[in-house]
């Protein structure tokens, strides 16, 4: 049994390098979500990457064009929503077009989890965290809003952002300078990630400072996964 419980209104960070299983982690989680009636709304930067979830009765695909005009607010009536880019839209106008919607987002108040895949993208640096992203990550809570950002640049993401964090998943990381890195905010990281074995994840909750390893062997998806 996994003791993890994804209806807690607070952010999350997931990080990890390519391919360790970041996505097929969180696609767990959502189906956690699904399964609590959770509403959510994940902005992925790749086309296949989650798109097994629409398998989920209830969500809704959106292509999302670059520079289109969309109605966001219409757009939040339906409470389970997978956002993937149209084949050649550039990076920087999907982060224009997702942080217009997260921006709409937090003006509704509407409650939501908000994925952000491939969160780096949204920050100047590591240092200037996006505004929009800052603002939610302050005041989201109150509206029920939180944010669940993903990673595979761990020390590209803002610290601002990470520490507004409750809770971080890590899988194995595999370079010295990035482990070095995550133990500035999760004590003996280097020891715990000698022992996280492929697709173990381990959690950690920041205000307790406590961990738990999710083995690998315990994440199994209900939906198909084509990252
Ligand atoms: N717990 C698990 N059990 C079995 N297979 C897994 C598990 N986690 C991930 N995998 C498999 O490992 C591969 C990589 O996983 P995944 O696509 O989630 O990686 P990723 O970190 O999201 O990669 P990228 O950053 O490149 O998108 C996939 O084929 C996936 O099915």
């Amino acid at each position: 049994m996994v003791d993890l419980d994804v209806s807690q209104n607070v952010h999350r960070l997931i990080a990890a390098p390519t391919g360790a299983g970041k996505s097929y982690f969180l696609g767990w989680l959502i189906e956690k979500l699904y399964a609590e009636k959770k509403p959510f709304i994940i902005l992925d930067t790749k086309t296949k990457n989650h798109i097994g979830l629409i398998g989920l009765k209830g969500v809704k695909l959106l292509k999302i064009k670059p520079r289109a005009c969309y109605n966001w607010e219409k757009l939040l009536e339906y409470p389970y929503t997978l956002c993937i880019p149209t084949l050649r839209t550039k990076t920087a106008d999907l982060v224009e077009q997702y942080t217009a919607l997260i921006d709409a987002i937090y003006t509704a108040g509407k409650e939501r989890v908000i994925v952000v895949e491939e969160a780096h993208n949204y920050n100047r640096n590591a240092y200037a965290p996006s505004p929009v992203l800052e603002l939610v990550a302050r005041e989201g809570r109150g509206r029920k809003i939180s944010l669940w950002f993903v990673t595979q640049r761990i020390q590209d993401f803002p610290k601002l952002l990470w520490s507004q964090c409750y809770y971080t998943y890590l899988l194995k990381f595999l370079i010295p300078q990035d482990v070095r890195y995550v133990e500035a905010l999760i004590p003996d990281f280097n020891a715990i990630n000698r022992e996280l074995n492929r697709f173990d994840v381990l959690e950690y909750n920041h205000l307790a400072g406590e961990h738990q390893i999710i083995l690998g062997s315990n994440v199994n998806r209900n939906t198909k996964h084509y990252g």
